[in-house]
């Protein structure tokens, strides 16, 4: 490997470091493949194809675009890599363009890059300002920026008075007055627009406040027996958990508001809550919906929960598929992790959320509706989304030590959360430091244990209801970690517990696929309805003695499929963090391990704290691995916010 950045500038030599560095395992395949693509389009500037493989990279880490300003300052920072590893693949390339400026001019110039504006030809890649795209992510940036924006822009006249009465019977029994109520104002904030973002955390009331939002709607409606209401979530269990929630909320609310709105009816016209996949018409084999612009969606209004998940291309798809004229709420909580896939949608759409930026016609306009006054330190010169996004800022049920460790950790103080940690919160909370991997499988073994009981005793009356008890308890506990391999993830972890747990006899002793193997889908499967991430179990099928079934818990319902029949999963005792978003466990040990890729970051620590309702256990094998994390902030390369505004 050549580290002399005066030695070659030939793609020869581009290609041959960029090998060395796949076969480190730093650089994708496809990366080099996209690259090399580039390439056979024709006469090509060198640095152009140094930033096509930089970008599909960072395509891989989540970013949906190239900022030339982090490419001129620190992209081995950006990628993750070592100074020499940067300097070994750009001086095979030397001379570079000298910063972002050089950089914008030299891209922008290439014949393979379509730059906005100008006659656009079909390149593959696109330079918007200062950042350099793979088209798609480019069209699912703007149309996700433009449909924003328009709805944002879309707000219409309300009749204050009569919202305002309607908010104060709705809100009625408010048992903490925090002032601002910024539940009411959300409701009020939503009610004029054709967009709207509830944030906020874990039982701040999101599901609270849009239920009532509901009612709302439907009390001000003027046609409201046909509003088309639709809840969606990104999984099966996300989805179930929103529509049992805002059932439940509606029936408190119907007795209290009594006979001055039929919400019972509002509650029974509801379907059942959707994946985002299933709502939008997935088709096997292809990335695209049945539902888009030219065939829309028949809703008037679409609550899609736990947003943070969502990832760019999704978005797009869901706005490309949404009426004009319908009602898009998005609930979710900022701060969690973004999805695996490219885009940090909901955090980009969030920008001004925590300081609000509201203007004085905001603030008139929430105070005549509401009756509520927006402090002045909120607000500000936000662009229109500022103006219909609120956040939630008091947690109902989780100010307990859970809630304090999670907001040390969110504001990137790590003394404060290891004091947190170290004091034990009464019980709640625990840290196991300079941890050795036995002992997460004794937590394991404790943990499953009243699930793997229950189970063993088998039905004692209905065989549903069983089954429903069982995974109620599997549900109460649950292992996450922030990487996949080695023995302090998922991999290794699984392997570890499931040998304990037989070696403890509460597993059968063999087999792939047995009694008591939780299972988590890492694939969508059309034909058996089973999608990306979902979790079952495994017990025995009543109707054929000696086949197994993996069954799965949506709200209090419960469906099964033939274990033999699901050909994507893997065994879950412990799953990433990634994929716990949207559940919640009694009990939640994170896993966090020594960093040498730089992947923990404070939204990781974040969400697998949140996931916890009683308890939280922490397991490090190198203490200072929390305060590190705690430092580190996700940095995702975005044009959502400037394309927004712009
Ligand atoms: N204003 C309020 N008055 C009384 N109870 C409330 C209020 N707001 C929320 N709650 C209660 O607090 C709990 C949490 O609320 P909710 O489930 O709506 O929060 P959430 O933000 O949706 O939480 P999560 O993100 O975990 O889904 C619920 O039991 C709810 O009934």
């Amino acid at each position: 490997m050549t580290h002399d950045v005066r030695a070659a500038v030939s793609p020869a030599a581009l290609w041959e470091e960029a090998m060395h560095l796949t076969e480190a395992g730093q650089l994708r395949r496809l990366s080099m493949a996209f690259a090399r693509f580039v390439d056979s389009l024709g006469p090509v500037a060198p640095p152009l194809l140094l930033a096509a493989l930089v970008l599909s990279e960072l395509e891989g880490r989540g970013h949906s675009c190239l900022q030339m300003a982090d490419l001129a300052r620190d992209p081995a920072g950006l990628l993750g890599w070592t100074r020499e590893q940067w300097q070994a693949l750009a001086g095979s390339v030397a001379p570079l363009p000298k910063n972002a400026k050089a950089w914008a001019a030299q891209l922008a110039a290439c014949e393979q890059v379509w730059q906005v504006g100008q006659f656009d030809y079909g390149a593959p890649l696109v330079f918007d300002g200062e950042r350099l795209y793979l088209r798609r992510y480019w069209r699912d940036e703007t149309l996700v920026a433009d449909s924003i924006r328009a709805r944002a822009l879309a707000t219409h006249p309300v009749e204050s008075t009569g919202v305002r009465s309607w908010l104060d019977l709705l809100f009625a029994s408010q048992r903490v007055q925090q002032k601002p109520d910024w539940q009411k104002l959300a409701c009020a904030v939503a009610l004029r627009g054709s967009v709207a973002i509830i944030t906020g955390g874990p039982g701040t009331g999101k599901t609270y406040t849009v239920a009532r939002l509901l009612a709302l709607l439907f009390a001000v409606a003027p046609d409201a027996a046909r509003q088309r209401i639709a809840l969606a979530a990104p999984t099966g269990k996300a989805a179930a958990r929103l529509k049992q929630s805002i059932d439940k909320a509606l029936t408190d609310l119907a007795e209290r508001v009594g006979e001055a709105l039929p919400l019972r009816e509002l509650t029974g016209r509801m379907g059942a809550a959707r994946t985002l996949h299933s709502l939008l018409g997935a088709r096997p084999d292809t990335r695209s919906f049945a539902h888009h612009a030219g065939n829309p969606l028949e809703v008037d209004v679409l609550i899609v929960d736990e947003a943070s998940m969502v990832h760019l291309e999704m978005m797009a798809c869901l706005l490309d598929a949404l009426p004009p004229g319908a009602t898009l709420i998005l609930l979710g909580d900022k701060d969690q992790l973004a999805s695996v896939e490219a885009g940090a949608v909901l955090g980009d759409l969030c920008h001004d959320a925590q300081s609000g930026g509201y203007s004085g016609a905001t603030a008139d306009y929430v105070f005549e509706a509401s009756g509520e006054e927006l402090p002045p330190e909120y607000l500000g010169h936000g662009g229109p989304l500022a103006q219909q996004t609120v956040m939630l800022r008091h947690s109902r049920r989780f100010g307990g030590p859970i809630g304090q460790l999670a907001l040390a950790v969110n504001a990137g103080e790590a003394d404060a959360a290891a004091a947190v940690l170290r004091g034990g919160g009464a019980g709640a909370l625990r840290w196991i430091e300079g941890a050795h991997q036995h002992q997460v499988v004794t937590l394991a073994l404790a943990g499953y244990q009243p699930c793997l009981e229950l189970l063993r005793a088998g039905p004692q009356g209905a065989h549903e209801d069983w089954v429903r008890a069982v995974l109620q308890r599997f549900e109460a506990f649950r292992i996450l970690c922030a990487v996949r391999e080695g023995e302090w993830g998922v991999s290794g972890l699984n392997t570890a517990i499931e040998a304990s747990l037989r070696a403890a006899g509460l597993l059968p002793r063999a087999g792939e696929w047995y009694v008591g193997r939780p299972v988590m889908v890492t694939r969508n499967d059309y034909g058996t309805r089973v999608f990306n991430g979902d979790i079952g179990l495994t017990l025995g099928d009543p109707a054929r003695p000696g086949s197994l079934r993996v069954y799965f818990l949506e709200g209090d319902d419960v469906r099964s499929v033939l274990a033999t029949r699901l050909r994507s999963v893997e065994t879950a005792f412990a799953m990433t963090v990634h994929k716990s978003q949207g559940s919640e466990f009694s009990h939640t040990v994170l896993v966090l391990p020594e960093d040498r890729h730089g992947i923990l970051t404070r939204e990781l620590v974040y969400t697998g704290i949140t996931r916890a309702s009683t308890a939280f256990t922490l397991v490090t094998p190198h203490a200072p691995v929390l305060a590190e994390a705690v430092a580190r902030r996700t940095h995702r390369a975005s044009g959502l916010r400037h394309l927004i505004e712009r």
